[in-house]
């Protein structure tokens, strides 16, 4: 048993090596893998870096390893050199076509920077002439102009198609700009600038944090949806004011009034405005201190003059032309007595509206009008009464 054991297992390798499936190249090539990264091949060697080494997208290849009998097989039927490839994509294409027609020659193809100078020597018995290889960018050919024998394109074409650069760090005495330098000719640095290196940037200013307030409102997280300040607050409550500098706006205006020291004065007891309107109220409410039956009079400036209160006489204010006999009103003055009386003997129609124009005088002394302010002509007597 463990004999047919090993010869199967032995027939299976076997098997492996002359006819392997597609999949053991896969894995054997990813295997390889590392090794191929390396350093650029060279033609010289047994295994042409074009069909070992240029599978770089991980896809199913049909070259074989070195040392297998596919890998020799496809050696010799090789009959010119292996041109060299711009990109790993290409390879799949041009293996193909090498595979299928094997006397054909492969297309010309322009040499990436990764891929070395191909010797010259083996190419030399190629029964037709190979294509024109490009000269990699950085690899200088070590062998000298007069031993080349097949037609080899310069180096200075591709460098003018395409540009290469130099990752390591620029040897150049200009240290005011780190930008990379270039190993290409200069007209190749004409063509395409190179990538500039990004500088070091100043850090991004940092926006400060909303000032999460004090008290309970100390939750800094960010509500999606609902900006960095999270829900608006309810209407009216108190929004803690942000530290300076973080914000333009002006504060949030405060509702603070400038407290006004009323003016009011405590009245005496029984003197209320209500027990005002008590008294003053009714059609037969009469507080003129004038005979009942006493008609309104016309009152001119000078007599209007002559009732400030002084000698013993009522008061009497003139307000939007009609005179009232304010003596009885005096103790019912929520502003004071002294307040009241500056407008007594004269016209206090400016200065009643400079205090209170909204308080209803008519209405309150309506018991106490006398008659209407005159021109001093219209007046015949003292005191006359209005007709
Ligand atoms: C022209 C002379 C007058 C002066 C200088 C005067 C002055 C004042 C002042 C300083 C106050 C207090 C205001 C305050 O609380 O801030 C006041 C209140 C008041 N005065 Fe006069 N007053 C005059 C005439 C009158 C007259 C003729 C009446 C009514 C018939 C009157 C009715 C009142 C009333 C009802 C208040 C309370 C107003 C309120 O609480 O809003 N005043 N007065």
């Amino acid at each position: 048993m463990a004999v047919i054991g090993l010869s199967l297992i032995l027939a299976s390798v076997v098997y492996l090596i002359v006819r392997p499936p597609p999949w053991f190249a896969t894995y054997f090539l990813s295997w390889r893998q590392p090794q191929i990264e390396g350093p650029a091949p060279n033609i010289s060697d047994k295994i042409s870096p074009w069909r070992e080494g240029g599978r770089a997208d991980g896809r199913r290849s049909t070259s074989l390893a070195p040392g297998t009998k596919s890998s020799k097989e496809d050696r010799d039927k090789v009959a010119m050199p292996p041109p060299p490839v711009t990109a790993a994509s290409d390879i799949v294409v041009l293996e193909e076509k090498q595979h299928g027609k094997k006397g054909m020659p492969p297309p010309p193809v322009i040499a990436a920077p990764s891929i070395s100078t191909p010797k010259k020597k083996k190419s030399a018995t190629l029964p037709m002439p190979p294509p024109p290889i490009p000269q990699p960018l950085q690899v200088s050919s070590p062998e000298p102009p007069g031993e080349q024998t097949t037609p080899k394109a310069g180096a200075t074409n591709i460098s003018t198609l395409v540009p290469s650069f130099n990752l390591e760090e620029p040897t150049s005495t200009s240290t005011s700009s780190p930008k990379p330098a270039t190993s290409a000719s200069p007209a190749a640095s004409t063509l395409m600038p190179p990538p500039s290196r990004p500088l070091p940037r100043a850090k991004p200013p940092t926006l400060s944090r909303f000032p999460s307030g004090s008290g309970t409102s100390s939750s800094s997280s960010l509500t999606p949806g609902l900006g960095p300040a999270g829900p608006a607050p309810p209407r009216g409550s108190y929004v803690p004011a942000r530290g300076p500098g973080t914000s333009t706006l002006a504060p949030p205006p405060t509702h603070t009034s400038i407290p006004t020291k009323s003016r009011q004065v405590t009245l005496q007891p029984g003197r209320s405005p209500l027990d005002w309107a008590r008294i003053s109220s009714g059609p037969t409410a009469d507080l003129r201190n004038l005979p009942p039956s006493t008609p309104y009079l016309k009152i001119t400036r000078s007599q209007l003059k002559q009732m400030s209160g002084r000698k013993g006489t009522d008061v009497w204010m003139a307000l939007n032309g009609k005179v009232y006999n304010i003596e009885p009103y005096k103790e019912y003055h929520p502003g004071g007595i002294g307040e009241l009386l500056r407008g007594s003997g004269k016209d206090g129609t400016k200065l009643f509206g400079e205090v209170h124009p909204w308080v209803n005088y008519e209405t309150m002394l309506q018991a106490c009008l006398v008659g209407v302010l005159v021109e001093e002509n219209d007046v015949k007597g003292s005191m006359d009464e209005m007709d």
